[in-house]
């Protein structure tokens, strides 16, 4: 058997890229992670045991990256460079200075790494730092394919679409070279289960996107706690276990028994260990209920930004994007969730605010919003 990838996840924050590698079932280490920030890594330390290596990536040298025998990096670098309410100032923006950085730093490596992973923000594609990296791993040898995807397109009810470039050092190539060196707005599975090749010329671009509601679970099933109008038992929907975001626990229809299906990788510890931590984790959810009630949404708010507002029901296969803003604000910060007993899914017009005030809105917990996002 091959011996388990080597990986290095670069601009780890609280770990979304190792939760996602773990999630994709790859048999790899991330033998370091990186991270400026001291929170995002007591936040990572607390999810994974081991604490990243704190400082500037742009310090890192050439011989510091060797030690590691990397095959992979992973690489989720500052998106404000980039972003449709920033600047856009792209490299010319400090925080873009060290990504740049480190791939410079390959050419000098004696174990330069042979696949990298790197998502960011939708306006990165167009940056001069697109172009700056793409000329770099051109230079030092790597084929790429980059994508736009959303979770919509993964089943997954929450709309944020993202950059992603797969990049992979010859002569590794990859399973459909019709896919390299071009933007694609959907994933190659869908691409080749219909049979479309983009070579044919088929532009995608996020217009499509709506048709992939249809296969998306409804929101009720991230929710900590049914609503209490639901007709199914509470907490009929699936926990994914905290601490290999694998492992999951449906809950039987009829009786509310927890029913676990532990499905961490071979490689990962005791799975029991993960069954009983969703087990453990969702006794602590039921006795919480009460606690939701601090997740009210003040009527003070509805009243002065209710038009504003993006409001979802259990039965929505879709949500916005949540900021870091969600919480203090309740504008265009993310979706808010209607759990009134009459409506559970969204109404035909627009409802008037008298009306909103009847909906019991409430915020996403930060479980909720992280089983959704992290998904990604
Ligand atoms: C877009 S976030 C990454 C999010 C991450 N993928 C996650 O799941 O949380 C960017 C991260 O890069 C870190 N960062 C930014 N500039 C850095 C630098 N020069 N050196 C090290 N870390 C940096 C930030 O602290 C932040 O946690």
């Amino acid at each position: 058997m091959e011996e388990p990838l080597r990986i290095l996840e670069f601009y780890s924050g609280i770990g979304g890229m190792r939760y996602s590698l773990m999630r994709a079932g790859i048999r790899g280490e991330v033998v370091e992670a990186f991270d400026i920030n001291d929170k995002a890594n007591d936040v990572y330390e607390h999810n994974f045991g081991h604490r990243p290596f704190q400082g500037n990536i742009q310090t890192l040298t050439a011989i510091d990256l060797d030690k590691y025998g990397a095959h992979a990096w992973l690489l989720s670098p500052p998106c404000q460079p980039y972003t449709r309410q920033g600047l856009q100032k792209g490299s010319a923006d400090v925080r873009a200075f060290s990504f740049i950085k480190i791939l410079e730093l390959i050419p000098h490596m004696l174990h330069p790494p042979l696949l990298l992973f790197m998502e960011n923000v939708v306006g990165f594609e167009t940056s001069n730092t697109h172009k700056q990296m793409i000329e770099v791993l051109i230079r030092v040898g790597f084929v790429t394919q980059e994508y736009i995807l959303s979770p919509l397109q993964f089943k997954v009810p929450y709309s944020r679409p993202r950059y992603f470039c797969l990049a992979k050092r010859k002569p590794l190539s990859f399973q459909h070279p019709s896919c390299n060196n071009q933007l694609l707005w959907i994933p190659p599975s869908h691409l080749m289960s219909r049979n479309i090749m983009p070579k044919d010329g088929h532009h995608f671009s996020d217009e499509g996107q709506e048709e992939f509601d249809i296969f998306c679970e409804p929101i009720r099933n991230y929710l900590e706690t049914q609503t209490s109008y639901n007709p199914q038992p509470e907490y009929a929907g699936v926990s994914f276990c905290v601490k290999c975001n694998v492992c999951t626990v449906n809950f039987d229809k009829n009786t509310g028994d927890p029913v676990i299906n532990s499905s961490a990788p071979e490689d990962m510890e005791n799975t029991n260990i993960h069954s009983d931590n969703i087990v453990e984790e969702v006794e602590g959810a039921k006795e919480d209920k009460i606690a939701l009630d601090k997740y009210t949404v003040p009527i003070s708010s509805i009243e002065r930004w209710g038009n504003a507002m993006d409001i979802v029901y259990p039965d929505s296969k879709r949500c916005c994007c949540f900021t870091k803003s969600y919480y203090r604000y309740v504008k265009g910060t993310g979706s808010l969730l209607a759990t009134s007993e009459i409506i559970n899914s969204k109404p035909a017009k627009k409802l008037e605010i008298s009306s909103l005030k009847d909906l019991h809105l409430r915020f996403f917990t930060p479980r909720e919003r992280i089983s959704t996002s992290h998904h990604t």
